[in-house]
């Protein structure tokens, strides 16, 4: 367990951001986790760690294009839900996880370092063996998607 505090002496957690990247005919692109980390072979939205001195759309950027080799611009992130865990985690520091929509990107999204990707309306993701996590994040998503 971390002993990082923030001013008002909570326990600060991992901060982690995602996307469920839409497709024209409204498929979703999900992105199974790579061999040898933490939800190997679990399915996610794509995206990851922030890093220090990054804001949460500057680190989806940059994972989206390390990830799926594909390009977004921050101001077609549309904020749609997260979850928070206080015991999530490889560390047990707890983590947030924020939860984007984009439908508008450069580039043929290609699964690198062993991972794999798949395109799944939104109704079947949940279908998926996804990661404890994102499971949470799927009706948030349904109903931004509704919207
Ligand atoms: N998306 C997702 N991440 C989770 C869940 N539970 C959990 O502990 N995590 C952690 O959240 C972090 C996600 O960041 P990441 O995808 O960049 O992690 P990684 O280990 O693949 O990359 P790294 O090589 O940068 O450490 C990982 O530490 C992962 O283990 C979960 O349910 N969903």
């Amino acid at each position: 367990m971390t002993d990082l505090k923030n001013s008002a002496g909570n326990a600060l957690p991992m901060l982690v951001v995602s996307c469920a990247l839409v497709e024209r005919d409204g498929a979703i692109i999900m992105h199974r986790r790579p061999p040898g980390t933490h939800h190997a072979g679990r399915w996610e939205f794509a995206g990851g760690k922030v890093e220090p001195g990054e804001t949460p759309a500057a680190a989806l950027t940059r994972e989206l294009a390390e990830e799926l080799s594909i390009r977004i611009a921050e101001q077609d992130l549309m904020p749609t839900g997260f979850v928070a865990s206080s015991d999530a985690g490889p560390e047990g520091c707890g983590i947030v996880l924020l939860l984007y929509v984009c439908r508008r990107w450069t580039g043929e999204p290609q699964a690198l370092n062993g991972a794999a990707t798949a395109s799944c309306q939104p109704a079947a993701i949940c279908r998926l063996d996804l990661a404890p996590l994102d499971r949470l994040l799927v009706p948030q998503l349904r109903l931004a998607l509704l919207g």
